[in-house]
């Protein structure tokens, strides 16, 4: 694919971007020509990536927790005052921890649901009324993960990730006559700075059940996102692209 004239500067905000799979997404899109911002709730972290990423081009960070409004107005705020628009979304940051439902504690249940659907119903909203609906343009990437088979073993973000896959096609109609794209990344398991939160027993046994017998790369993620955000995928939309291997088809994911 030749992507190179695709994002010339095109603004894009990667929420999340200070890490694993969302630098990876900030880093193919500054290689192609983008203006990019990162955030995340960490500063430390946010100013290590971008002394990595500036040599691949303009990006700049807000800090900005995805649960908080006011946070993320003003991330809107800074946005408009620095570039005057916005291309293109990707809603990256989540996450969440393992547990059994039954040992899950409402705060546990809630802080997932809230970081992974609300959050991202929040940025996605605020940047649509700021900018997209304007501008009658935009185009945005929700990740989420592999919940083809539910996700036992983590109920909270599979219920979470479920919903953004609906709110994904939900969107797509709605803003569809605005000129508003967006679609979703789910990838399976990613060789990333988030794996190294998991025992390395269970990444283990869960990459034997992958059918092309390997993780993923954070690459391999961003190039679906590049892929979904260019004009090569202008017909489509309220899509969600699986990044996994093969393996949402084989066998059994998870062991209980
Ligand atoms: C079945 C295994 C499959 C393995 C495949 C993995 C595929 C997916 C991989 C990834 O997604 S990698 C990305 C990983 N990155 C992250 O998760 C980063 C973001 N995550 C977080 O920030 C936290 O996990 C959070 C809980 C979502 C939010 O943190 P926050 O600081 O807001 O919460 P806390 O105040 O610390 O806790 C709130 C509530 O949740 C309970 N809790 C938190 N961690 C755990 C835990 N490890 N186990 C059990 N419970 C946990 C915590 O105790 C609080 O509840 P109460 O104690 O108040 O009841
Ligand atoms: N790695 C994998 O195998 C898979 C990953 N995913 C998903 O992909 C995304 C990226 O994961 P990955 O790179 O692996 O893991 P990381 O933990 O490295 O990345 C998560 C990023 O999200 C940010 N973040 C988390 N919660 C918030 C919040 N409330 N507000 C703002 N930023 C937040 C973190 O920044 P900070 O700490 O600064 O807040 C961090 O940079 C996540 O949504 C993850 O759940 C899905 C399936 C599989």
């Amino acid at each position: 694919m030749i992507l190179q004239d695709s994002f010339q500067d095109q603004i894009v905000l990667v929420t999340g971007g200070g890490s694993g799979i969302g630098f990876s997404i900030a880093k193919q899109f500054l290689t192609n020509g983008a203006k990019v911002v990162i955030t995340g709730r960490n500063e430390e972290k946010l100013q290590k990536a971008i002394e990595k990423l500036q040599d691949a081009g303009e990006v700049t960070y807000q800090i900005c927790d995805i649960r908080e409004q006011e946070q993320i107005q003003q991330l809107a705020d800074y946005i408009k005052e620095k570039y005057g628009r916005l291309d293109i979304l990707v809603n990256n940051a989540g996450g969440q921890f393992p547990s059994l439902a039954k040992d899950l504690s409402f705060n546990g249940w809630t802080s997932v649901i809230n970081n992974n659907l609300n959050g991202t119903f929040y940025m996605t909203q605020t940047m649509a009324n700021t900018f997209f609906l304007e501008q009658k343009k935009g185009n945005i990437v929700n990740i989420i993960a592999n919940i083809f088979k539910g996700f036992p073993g983590m109920s909270h973000t599979g219920a979470a990730r479920a919903g953004v896959d609906n709110l994904t096609k939900s969107l797509a109609i709605e803003w569809a006559r605005q000129g508003i794209k967006i679609n979703a990344v789910a990838p399976g398991i990613i060789q990333s700075t988030g794996l190294e939160r998991y025992p390395k027993e269970l990444v283990e046994g869960i990459a034997k059940t992958v059918p092309v017998n390997e993780l993923g790369s954070t690459d391999d993620v961003a190039h679906a996102v590049l892929f979904l955000a260019s004009p090569y995928a202008k017909f489509i939309t309220g899509e969600t692209l699986y990044v996994d291997g093969g393996q949402r088809l084989w066998g059994d994911v998870f062991t209980l």
